[in-house]
């Protein structure tokens, strides 16, 4: 069997003591989804979806093209109600909070959990009000909180020290990376609990991709991850647990080491391996 080894961050070797690594302890849940299905009119998009995100852990959701990888995650901030015909079933709670029902304010899930896409999409603003630019909507206005704010996210986001003399300067001046880290800041400046990733490294370079891989990383500490990838080193790479997904079905969920080595699926076997997809 072909399968992919897990590089290990240096980091990691050092946190053997966290109570997260110790199988005994119950961990705790974000979202917990159950029998969700989805169609865009008559395509059923997503079969039967029972799936748990753990707190302060990258998931990923690997799985070919069309599989409802992306759909999946636009169902968690409800972005896929933009889509007229749309139908749901089944449940999703973040929380315990029922995300699907209508008295579950959007806004309120959205001040909750951010989304990075797979373009970097800056807004056409400085790189200062790119990331004041959520927290000026939620009413924060003291410039000196503000200033605060963008510091940490940046701070947080990896990228304060290559744009902090140039906060006046168009996000589109920077980099595609560095416009990807701005984005994953502007997400933070919002304090969110969970943040979603539509494969995210996609339009970057591999210099660029390791930067956001290790940011990611560091992310898990105070944030639940969701990544959507093509790739499956990266998934390897940097996620906890992985959910296989095929034809709009998750087939296998698991922690990651297991779905990259000793897979119960055959189906995970062979999509890792690289025989379809
Ligand atoms: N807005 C839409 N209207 C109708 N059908 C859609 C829409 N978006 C997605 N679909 C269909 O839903 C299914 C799942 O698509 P989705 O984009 O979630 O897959 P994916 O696994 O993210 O694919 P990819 O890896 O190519 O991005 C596909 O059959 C797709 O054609």
């Amino acid at each position: 069997m072909s399968t992919l080894t897990k590089p290990k961050f240096d980091e990691e070797l050092t946190i053997s003591n966290d109570p997260r690594n110790n199988k005994d302890t119950p961990k705790t849940t974000v979202y917990d989804t159950k029998d969700l299905n989805l169609w865009y009119g008559d395509t059923h998009a997503l079969k039967d979806i029972n799936l748990s995100i753990y707190e302060k852990e990258v998931t990923a959701i690997i799985g070919p093209s069309g599989c409802g990888k992306s759909t999946y995650l636009k169902t968690l901030n409800r972005m896929v109600e933009l889509v007229p015909s749309v139908r749901t079933s089944g449940m999703i709670t973040y929380k315990g909070k029922s995300v699907l029902d209508k008295s579950f304010k959007v806004e309120d899930l959205r001040t909750k959990v951010g989304m990075v896409f797979q373009k970097p999409n800056p807004f056409p603003k400085s790189i200062y009000d790119n990331i004041a630019y959520g927290p000026k909507i939620h009413g924060i206005r003291n410039k000196k909180t503000l200033d605060e704010i963008v510091e940490k996210s940046l701070r947080g986001a990896s990228i304060w020290d290559e744009v902090k003399d140039r906060l006046k300067e168009n996000a589109y001046g920077l980099s595609g990376g560095q416009q990807q880290r701005i984005c994953i800041a502007r997400c933070l400046a919002i304090e969110p609990d969970v943040i979603l990733m539509d494969e995210p490294t996609s339009a970057l370079d591999p210099k660029s991709t390791l930067r956001v891989e290790e940011l990611i990383h560091e992310l898990k500490k105070e944030y639940s991850i969701i990544i959507v990838t093509h790739n499956m080193q990266q998934a390897a790479r940097i996620s906890d647990r992985t959910a296989f997904f095929l034809n709009g079905e998750v087939i296998e969920f698991d922690e990651t080491d297991k779905i990259f080595t000793t897979p119960t699926d055959s189906r995970t076997e062979d999509y890792i391996s690289g025989r379809f997809g």
